[in-house]
């Protein structure tokens, strides 16, 4: 789902429209307005629709990185860098984290605290306040000195953004060497329902504490009872666990990390995945991947730029069993006993506020909490879902689905309400890797335990919907009645008390966004290819009089067939059937059609022009409207203006028939720009999709018996193939994309 414009709300209003809803919610909005007194308020606009919705009309003035919104291209000074909220992902954003103390023969402690990165002079002072919090002040020989997360990668100086970032639980240790059996303890009382995740955990665990024969074995386990330990221990870690290394560094998720087993590190895909971590915050993603050998433009990197050193892998992503543990801490009511903390969740402790009579109060407040309530008792509701959900049709195979339109398949599933337990869906599938993130859900992929088909699995956290609870239901019935190749396919769905699970199709090749990140700009063939996958989608939809309102690469899965992208259209939490104009706001700035700013009603045309923004950005990199001042308000103007400006030198080298229809798809006018049949007709279009499939199927040419035959046309071909791009596009290998 995506509610770009509904929820670039300030984290403060969200809080307080939370806090009506849930009574914990009151005091984390007191303790963040408390933390955060210096963000700036953010006005309501009025909602087209009657009831006041948020709209971030003041660009963040920290210059945060939507995930929307493209680096944009640094040569000529006019074309700016602009950005707006992503309240999840901000590092700004207070985290609620619980550390577990574990304390070698005596009991364990634990506390949550919430956490703001604005708070936080120094890392040696974050580490002190968690001692403190924890009950070891700074003089006692038991006091923390080193934070670690659950999967044994120690946070360090210059990682203190991990705190901030998914990571929810963290294991904080003394100058002794800690034992198997406390982190064991640890672990158990963090994720007590995770045997699974546990002993991932406990696995790298085991890597760190291992014996140490001699010194370089001990740097190598990464603990050492020394103080200045970290760097030079993981820098001889990284030299000696090859492996372990590769896998660290690029892995998308840390699960995996633990399990070089899983990655062949021959297998170039395996390299490619994890070059580029799908997980990676959006703003960090731009960093590494564009910032390759190149001079960053700084407020790109927006809140990150002080930590040049940070790495792909050294970004945290949350997990299952962590969403679990933000799940319960938000869901229990102040009067009641926290699972985790035992109390609620405390205001961050800094240094800045430490010094404040109230703070140190609420410090000294801090119970430590030993032993986990017992889980509660399942009902008979609870063991009939179980035998629904056992006993629910398979999902079909992805495939076969697909060669025949038609086919539908039901679930009998339970659906809306709170009707399986998280126990009950990890008994069905077993949940993996991260394979992306949005702003109200994570994807993972996941595997049918019955005949082990792969699949995704969109959870959301249903308190995130809270008034927002049609965009799940779209989701569900628009998407789940949708069949076709280019539309990602809504298998089921499961609803706990606190998540909605979507079980769909999995499309392995990441999302558009990331591959633009990765490409800059794509060649007239293969963004022609992807006009066509999406047009094919919108004409499909639209003549069910479907609109999607919320196109953007982003929502755009990729399948990459040698080499080339085909898309397939996701993400329908904003979709609705339109029979009549639309007056609602709503969309991603960057792609947001006029007529849904000038409230004048609108239909599906507003796709087609979405769609005309991806293609300017697929040809030269960069989105075709841009306010000089990250000003929303200015780029809303410049988007009612509707000038198209085809800038020199990036649309040099690009042919007419393509700023053709750009120009055709960019009309402000609904009535006179192209619909998506006509865009599927269109000559480029055609020419360009055929000649990027050819070269596709041509490519995948059964191999001959004769090897030096396969030899001399794979030759051929790949001679074809250069001589054809070169052809279409003169520059291809130029990358003038933000560097
Ligand atoms: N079926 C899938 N297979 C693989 N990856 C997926 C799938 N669905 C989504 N993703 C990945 O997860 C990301 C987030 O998914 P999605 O956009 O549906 O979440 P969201 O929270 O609704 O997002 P938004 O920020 O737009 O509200 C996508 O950008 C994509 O990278």
């Amino acid at each position: 789902m995506s509610f770009s414009l509904y929820t670039g709300l300030e984290e403060k209003q969200w809080r307080l429209t939370s806090a009506l809803l849930r009574p914990l919610s009151i005091i984390q909005l007191l303790l963040s307005v408390f933390v955060s007194a210096s963000a700036p308020p953010v006005p309501l606009l009025k909602h087209a629709g009657g009831a006041p919705q948020p709209w971030p009309i003041h660009p963040h003035p920290k210059g945060q990185v939507h995930r929307s919104h493209f680096p944009l291209p640094p040569p000529p000074p006019h074309i700016p860098l602009f950005h707006t909220r992503h309240a999840e992902e901000s590092a700004e954003r207070p985290r609620l984290v619980t550390i577990v103390r574990p304390c070698g023969q005596s009991t364990l402690r634990k506390v949550t605290v919430l956490l703001n990165r604005r708070g936080v002079v120094s890392f040696e002072q974050l580490l002190l306040d968690i001692s403190e919090a924890l009950g070891f002040p700074r003089w006692h020989r038991a006091r923390v000195t080193r934070l670690y997360t659950t999967h044994a990668r120690e946070v360090r100086l210059n990682r203190v953004c991990d705190f901030f970032r998914g990571e929810v639980a963290f294991l904080a240790l003394g100058k002794a060497r800690p034992d198997l059996s406390g982190v064991q303890e640890a672990l158990e009382e963090l994720f007590p329902e995770h045997s699974h995740y546990r002993a991932e955990a406990l696995r790298a665990w085991e890597k760190r504490l291992r014996p140490a024969p001699d010194r370089a074995a001990k740097a190598d386990s990464g603990y050492s009872e020394g103080t200045d330990s970290s760097e030079t221990n993981q820098e001889t870690q990284d030299k000696n666990t090859h492996i372990k290394n590769h896998n660290i560094m690029h892995s998308p998720h840390h699960i995996d990390a633990l399990q070089p087993e899983n990655c062949n590190s021959d297998d170039p895909k395996c390299h490619k995945k994890n070059r580029k971590p799908a997980n990676l915050p959006n703003h960090l993603q731009k960093l590494r991947v564009r910032g390759r050998g190149r001079e960053r433009q700084p407020s790109v990197i927006g809140p990150f730029k002080h930590e040049e050193g940070l790495r792909e892998a050294d970004i945290p992503s949350p997990t299952l069993c962590e969403n679990c543990l933000v799940r319960r801490v938000k869901h229990q009511g102040p009067e009641r006993v926290n699972p985790l903390s035992g109390k609620v969740p405390l205001p961050p402790v800094s240094r800045k506020q430490k010094g404040s009579p109230d703070t140190e109060q609420e410090v000294r407040k801090v119970q430590v909490h030993i032993s986990p309530p017992p889980p509660p008792p399942i009902s008979r509701e609870e063991e009939k879902s179980v035998a629904k959900l056992q006993l629910s049709d398979p999902p079909p195979d992805v495939g076969q689905i697909h060669k025949d339109t038609q086919q539908r398949t039901t679930f009998d599933l339970p659906s809306g309400g709170s009707d399986v337990t998280l126990a009950d869906i990890e008994r069905c599938y077993e949940i993996g890797r991260l394979v992306g993130d949005g702003n109200f859900a994570v994807v993972r992929e996941c595997h049918r335990r019955d005949n082990g088909q792969a699949l995704a699995v969109k959870i959301v956290e249903r308190s995130k919907l809270i008034g927002r609870e049609h965009m799940m239901q779209n989701e569900l019935s628009l998407l789940g009645s949708l069949c076709h190749p280019r539309i990602v396919r809504l298998f089921a769905h499961h609803h706990t008390h606190t998540h909605s699970y979507l079980v769909m199709e999995l499309v392995s090749g990441g999302d558009l966004f990331e591959a633009i990140s990765e490409r800059g700009k794509f060649s007239e063939a293969e963004a022609g290819l992807m006009v066509s996958d999406m047009s094919e989608a919108l004409n499909y939809i639209h003549c069910r009089s479907i609109v999607h309102r919320d196109l953007k690469p982003e929502n755009l899965l990729v399948r990459i067939t040698a080499g080339i992208c085909r898309l397939k259209l996701g993400d329908f939490g904003l979709a609705m059937v339109v029979t009549e104009p639309v007056f609602t706001i709503c969309g991603t700035p960057t792609y947001v059609a006029p007529e849904i700013l000038c409230e004048t009603g609108y239909g599906v045309a507003v796709d087609v022009w979405a769609l005309g923004v991806i293609l300017y950005i697929l040809l030269c990199g960069f989105p075709p409207f841009r306010s000089r001042d990250r000003d929303q308000e200015e780029l809303f103007q410049l988007i009612k203006q509707g000038q198209l400006h085809f800038l020199s030198p990036y649309w040099d080298p690009i042919s007419d028939d393509a700023r053709g229809l750009v120009s055709a798809l960019l009309q402000p006018d609904p009535t006179v720009r192209l619909n998506a049949q006509q865009t599927l007709q269109n000559p480029w279009v055609t020419v360009m999709a055929s000649t990027s499939e050819t070269v596709t199927s041509r490519t995948f040419t059964p191999p001959s018996p004769n090897h030096q035959h396969n030899l001399d046309l794979t030759l051929s071909l790949l001679r074809d193939w250069i001589e054809l791009f070169s052809f279409i596009v003169p520059d291809n290998t130029a990358d003038f994309v933000c560097g």
